[in-house]
């Protein structure tokens, strides 16, 4: 049988089809699925889902192997080998302001997609805030005046730039990881173990 890997769709699954190539893997059947959310090659079988998705499909051992962003990771904490970092997907997740102002003194209102990540933020620092909690274009609530401030991924800082915003803080850094379902790694090891080598012995050549 061969092994299941659970993509990322969007962004992460362009740079991991490049990282694939790169280590000397057929992308043909993936560069030409079209609208397939799951299509073999000679060495897996492929499935593409969200990245919070790719997670409950390792976790309930439907995909034996995810390629995820950490900062999913970090926010759900899925029941799930975190195997180790690949070589693209960076960024930072940070909390932005907008330029000029400063964060008022009263209890502050933060908008974000990653509401564990604030919380915890805040929490080390000893502050207690408001969550609000959005599913994209995080940068237009302090413009709109329904936060103060956003905690959001950064990569270029062209989103924040041409929306008025600043870095206040850095959070964390952050790549693509691959993820491993807990049973598979010891039942199908022997199938598992020629990918999972490649895969990180390409992430560290990178
Ligand atoms: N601007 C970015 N630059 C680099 N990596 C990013 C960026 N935004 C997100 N990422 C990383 O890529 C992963 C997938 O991001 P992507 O934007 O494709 O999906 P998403 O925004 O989480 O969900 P959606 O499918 O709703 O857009 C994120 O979990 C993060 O690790
Ligand atoms: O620093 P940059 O290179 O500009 O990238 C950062 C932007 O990319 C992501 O949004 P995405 O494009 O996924 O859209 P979304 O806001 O709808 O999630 C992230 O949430 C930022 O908005």
């Amino acid at each position: 049988m061969k092994p299941t890997i659970a993509l990322t769709k969007g962004r992460l699954e362009k740079q991991f089809l490049e990282f694939f190539k790169s280590i000397g893997y057929d992308i043909e059947p993936l560069v030409q699925k079209g609208r397939k959310l799951r299509v073999d090659t000679a060495d897996c079988q492929f499935v593409f889902a969200k990245g919070v998705d790719v997670t409950t499909y390792v976790e309930h051992g439907i995909a034996d192997l995810g390629i995820v962003g950490e900062d999913v990771l970090t926010e759900f904490q899925p029941d799930v080998y975190n195997l180790f970092p690949l070589p693209f997907g960076n960024c930072r997740m940070a909390l932005a302001i907008e330029e000029g102002k400063q964060l008022p003194n009263r209890k502050r209102k933060i908008a974000s997609k990653y509401p564990a990540i604030t919380k915890e933020y805040f929490k080390q620092k000893g502050e207690s805030v408001d969550i609000v909690k959005l599913e994209g274009s995080v940068e237009l609530a302090p413009i709109l005046g329904l936060a103060d401030g956003i905690v959001d991924i950064v990569e270029t800082g062209t989103t924040l730039k041409e929306n008025g915003l600043i870095v206040k803080e850095e959070i964390h850094q952050y790549s693509a990881r691959c993820i491993a379902n807990r049973s598979s790694l010891k039942i199908k090891r022997d199938t598992l173990h020629p990918i999972i080598q490649s895969l990180q012995k390409g992430a560290v050549i990178k």
